[in-house]
């Protein structure tokens, strides 16, 4: 049986971070995958995704145009084959500079197929032809990402897609029912319709994109709704007719060509039989692991990346990626695992204006220790001159350490505000030595810092001085 130092489950975001690690560590892994090489992030997910709404973004500039004076737009149209074939090739452009790095491994340690526990010690490895392989391991590395959830009544009905196989479309449908209005749900719904496409939003819960601050929730949906209609509070029932899907919820029955189903994704660990590994399972079949150290219990096996089950976004894979590689080189040289603190969390959608939080969200707090500091981009220059004035940032300060604690937005360039206050927010300092950064005319920038001067007034008895004491 073959023994190695390391073995890495999963050839994504988090897999890929992981091995450039255990690379300089020791040649004595493999990496195991199953399927198609490309990560999800570049092949079904972030990179499409913002391809598809960069194209919606600047046909929606075009109107704007109109009342710049800029003449001869009128003929301006969406062709949909073009705007896939725009996807799919930016796309593949993406895909190509990820599958570099296991391109360049050795076919002896890059193995193509099914990673599954027989006992503690060891994992089977399932080939594409069927063939079968036993395989020992010091450390593990599980980094198998996760999959769209997916009713099984749903699941064969022709016209029913999700993110997985969205992107491969000829072109755009005509009429869809996006089911789930959590981030894929809104980024692509928004997306559609602004290039044309008949779209109606169906959410079960009573919020989007997860917002949980009742203000920016009326905002938000009252932006979006601008582009297509969000029902909310409705679980949608679906059924296959001559011509389509008709879809069912609350009062409504509507039939479409397509269903996109966005009901969230589910962690893949399910498929590597940890029960076998001796690992004790939660109800949700999921396994109890730190997150300062990605570890399992007391075991050999680290996870990292959407199959945790916690943050499924790109840039937190990585660090898990890291902090697990970090650890199963400690664990080789018969070190501790090594605690890592978690960077300030930031979640955004690419939706238009941006939609996002960082740090605590609002209903994570207690409204009696907390101040509150609100803009509605009703007066700021800059966002008029981009026509694009509407938003509502609310930050959230700790009465007593006077620093932010966190903040939910709709806003203009909301991606960049959100880094901006994340990143304040991790260096924990108080607003007023925020206010005293430079803050540039005319900007966005000038929003957040109305906001600010909000938090400020309430949580000083004396005016915050807004330039540095020499
Ligand atoms: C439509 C969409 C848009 C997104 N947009 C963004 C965004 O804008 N920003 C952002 O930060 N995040 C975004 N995300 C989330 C981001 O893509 C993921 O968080 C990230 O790609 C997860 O990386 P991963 O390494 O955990 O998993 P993956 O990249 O999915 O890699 C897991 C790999 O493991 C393999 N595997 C599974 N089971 C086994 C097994 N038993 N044996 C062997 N191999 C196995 C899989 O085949 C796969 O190749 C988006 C996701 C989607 C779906
Ligand atoms: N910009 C980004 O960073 C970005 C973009 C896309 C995806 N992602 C990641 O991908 C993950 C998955 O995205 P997602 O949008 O699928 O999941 P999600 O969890 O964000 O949203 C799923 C939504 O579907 C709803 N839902 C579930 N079952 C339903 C039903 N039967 N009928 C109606 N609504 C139903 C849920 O209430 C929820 O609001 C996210 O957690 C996110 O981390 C990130």
């Amino acid at each position: 049986m073959r023994q190695v130092d390391v073995a890495i489950v999963g050839a994504g975001s988090a897999g890929y971070t992981a091995l450039g690690l255990v690379k300089q560590h020791t040649d004595n892994f493999v990496l195991i995958n199953e399927g198609w090489y490309g990560t999800t992030c570049a092949k079904i997910g972030c990179m499409p995704s913002k391809v598809l709404i960069q194209i919606a973004d600047d046909f929606d500039r075009l109107q704007k145009m109109a009342v710049e004076g800029i003449e001869g737009l009128d003929n301006a149209h969406v062709n949909g084959a073009a705007v896939m074939q725009r996807v799919q090739t930016m796309r593949d452009a993406f895909v190509e500079k990820t599958i570099a790095p296991w391109q360049k491994l050795p076919a002896e340690q890059n193995l193509n197929g099914r990673a599954a526990f027989v006992d503690p010690n060891t994992i089977e490895i399932t080939y594409r032809d069927g063939r079968t392989e036993l395989l020992q391991a010091k450390q593990y590395i599980l980094a198998p990402g996760s999959r769209p959830v997916l009713p099984e009544p749903w699941q064969d009905m022709p016209g029913v897609v999700t993110s997985d196989t969205f992107f491969e479309q000829a072109s755009l449908p005509k009429k869809v029912a996006v089911i789930g209005l959590g981030v894929i749900g809104l980024e692509l719904g928004q997306a559609m319709a602004r290039l044309g496409v008949e779209v109606m939003g169906i959410e079960m819960a009573d919020t989007i994109a997860g917002i949980s601050d009742p203000e920016v929730l009326n905002k938000a949906l009252e932006l979006i709704g601008h582009d297509f209609p969000l029902y909310l509070g409705q679980a949608a029932q679906l059924e296959q007719t001559d011509n389509g899907i008709q879809v069912s919820f609350g009062e409504h029955s509507v039939e479409v060509d397509q269903v996109l189903a966005a009901l969230g994704r589910r962690p893949n660990l399910d498929t590597l039989n940890l029960a076998s590994a001796g690992i004790s399972l939660d109800q949700r079949g999921m396994p109890d692991i730190d997150p300062s150290t990605m570890r399992i219990q007391d075991s050999n096996i680290f996870v990292a990346g959407d199959a945790t089950g916690q943050k499924a976004i790109l840039h937190e894979a990585a660090d898990e990626g890291r902090i697990a590689a970090y650890n199963v080189m400690q664990a080789l040289q018969q070190g501790d695992a090594k605690h890592y603190q978690a960077r300030t969390e930031l979640g955004m959608a690419f939706t238009h204006p941006n939609i996002g939080f960082f740090g605590q969200r609002f209903d994570q707090l207690d409204p009696e220790n907390i101040v509150i500091g609100t803009y509605n981009f009703n007066m700021l220059g800059r966002p008029r001159v981009m026509q694009e004035f509407e938003g509502l940032i609310r930050l959230y300060a700790d009465k007593t350490s006077k620093r932010l604690l966190g903040g939910e937005m709709i806003a203009p360039r909301g991606e960049h505000l959100l880094h901006q206050l994340a990143w304040a927010h991790q260096l924990n300092v108080e607003v007023a030595d925020i206010l005293r950064l430079p803050f540039y005319h005319p900007n966005i920038e000038e929003g957040v810092r109305v906001a600010l001067r909000e938090l400020a007034k309430q949580l000083y008895d004396e005016p915050v001085e807004e330039v540095v004491q020499a």
